[in-house]
């Protein structure tokens, strides 16, 4: 089938690039002329494993064609199917902006004007329940001189890839939620899923759009909860001298807790637990209900942060101005270069306000932090920014940090306070793990 994705970003182009490796004929729109330049040449735009062998087979030159890359809406038109990947941010109170999805729907809209076949629209970026009906189809509706239901189709399936996994997620979901509010677009998801529903056997969920929209938040929302209940319990362990991860991997044995996303430590980050919770809270609150769950989630997320510098802080009895310190790990989590919403972002303002100077090491994240901090000084590896340090903190779970040990007694004072349980305690370093 052709279809068409609106969005070249982390989820737009690992999902151009699957349905491509899947079968489909796939035109990737993007505002960004480098993004589309870079897919053009056969090349990821992003750093995602298995993203970079999808693209040169389908968008590289000698490639199967399945995949190109454009700046034009008009490209459109060809396609029996567009899906709408774009950012939905939040606005400085925490609810969703949703002007990157009017822009697109109002491209969009003005180019489905002149598509003489039936269309259908679906939106795959995580929007708050109400948002595809009541925003997103009037504006196609409008721009377009067309009518929903009738004259094209809109529906609504959101995803639930992880960054870092994405392609690995794409391909293997759990389940597919295909949310439309009219037969014919639904019939249309289901053939554009056909191939990967198949080929992964997964579970299918037929719904209306607002539900889909609604099963988004509610999983997020759930793991995020789930992320800051294991730190609430990790935060109580460490005050009582317990080992959280061995409580974590007693009750994870337990099927309806299960071991997944037990993890304690400095917290969730990234480009949605922070965003959709928050989102979701204010879509709640704008009805008069308050989620008291949620809120606390947000609330024990940001203190992690301050429990990590609370804890150097001990062992440097306060005193950080002119202290050196080794921040290892910069993106949100491990396999990405994203540092959208990083812990690492806090833990490295707290110490700068207290006066310290910090050196920070992260394998591919480096050159995305300049965006979200300032005065730091980046190593291009670890040993380099532990050497000579008087503290050191990790903040992301980089499976090369686990091989640390004689880089620790390069450090002025080794004094190690690990957020993501990912450095052996040993003889020889101040060793204080977050939650452990
Ligand atoms: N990042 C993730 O792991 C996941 C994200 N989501 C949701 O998917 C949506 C997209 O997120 P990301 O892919 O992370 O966003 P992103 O920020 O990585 O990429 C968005 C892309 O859209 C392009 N763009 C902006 N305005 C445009 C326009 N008017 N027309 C065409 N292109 C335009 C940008 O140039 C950029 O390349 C969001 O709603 C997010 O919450 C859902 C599941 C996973
Ligand atoms: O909506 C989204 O964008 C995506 O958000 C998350 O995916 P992602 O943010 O890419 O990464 P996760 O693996 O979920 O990690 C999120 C954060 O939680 C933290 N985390 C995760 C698990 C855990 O046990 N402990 C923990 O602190 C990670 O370090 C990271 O900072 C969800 O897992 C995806 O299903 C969803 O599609």
């Amino acid at each position: 089938m052709r279809i068409s994705i609106v969005g070249s970003g982390y989820v737009g182009t690992t999902v151009a690039a699957c349905f491509a490796d899947l079968g489909h004929d796939v035109i990737n729109i993007d505002i960004d002329e480098t993004v589309v330049e870079t897919i053009n040449a056969g090349e990821a735009p992003i750093h995602e494993e298995g993203l970079s062998e999808l693209i040169v087979e389908h968008a590289g030159p000698e490639g199967t064609g399945r995949l190109r890359a454009t700046t034009d809406y008009d490209a459109v038109v060809d396609t029996k199917v567009t899906f709408l990947c774009l950012p939905t941010p939040q606005n400085d109170d925490g609810s969703i902006d949703l002007s990157i999805m009017e822009a697109g729907a109002s491209q969009l809209g003005e180019t489905l004007a002149d598509a003489a076949d039936w269309h259908t629209v679906v939106v795959k970026s995580t929007v708050v329940p109400g948002s595809t009906p009541d925003t997103i189809t009037p504006i196609l509706e409008v721009e377009s001189g067309k009518t929903a239901g009738e004259d094209f189709g809109v529906g609504m399936n959101p995803e639930f890839l992880r960054e870092g996994t994405a392609v690995h997620d794409f391909l293997n979901p759990d389940k597919v939620v295909l949310g439309a509010d009219d037969d014919r677009a639904l019939e249309d998801m289901r053939s554009v899923f056909d191939p990967l529903v198949e080929a992964a056997d997964a579970p299918v969920v037929e719904t209306d759009t607002r539900t889909a929209e609604m099963i988004k938040y509610a999983n997020n929302s759930f793991l995020a909860a789930k992320v800051s209940l294991i730190n609430d319990i990790g935060n109580i362990c460490k005050e009582l001298g317990v080992d959280a991860y061995e409580v974590a991997d007693a009750i994870g044995l337990d099927d309806r807790i299960s071991e997944q996303f037990l993890q304690s430590g400095v917290g969730f980050g990234g480009s949605c637990f922070p965003k959709d919770v928050r989102a979701i809270i204010s879509a709640a609150e704008g009805t008069g209900y308050d989620p008291a769950v949620l809120n606390a989630a947000i609330d024990v997320n940001n203190r992690q942060p301050e429990r990590l510098v609370a804890l150097l802080a001990d062992h440097l009895d306060g005193e950080f101005e002119g202290a050196q310190i080794a921040v290892l790990g910069l993106a949100f989590k491990p396999g990405t270069d994203d540092m959208r919403n990083s812990r690492a972002i806090p833990v490295i303002r707290d110490l700068q306000a207290r006066g310290a100077t910090v050196t920070a090491y992260d394998p591919v994240a480096a050159d995305n932090a300049p965006d979200y901090v300032d005065d730091v000084t980046y190593a291009d590896s670890a040993a380099a920014a532990l050497e000579g340090a008087d503290g050191a903190v990790i903040v992301t779970d980089w499976d090369e940090f686990a091989a640390l040990d004689e880089e620790f007694d390069a450090m002025a004072t080794p004094i190690v306070v690990d957020g993501r349980r990912i450095i052996e305690r040993r003889d020889g370093i101040v060793y204080e793990g977050l939650t452990w």
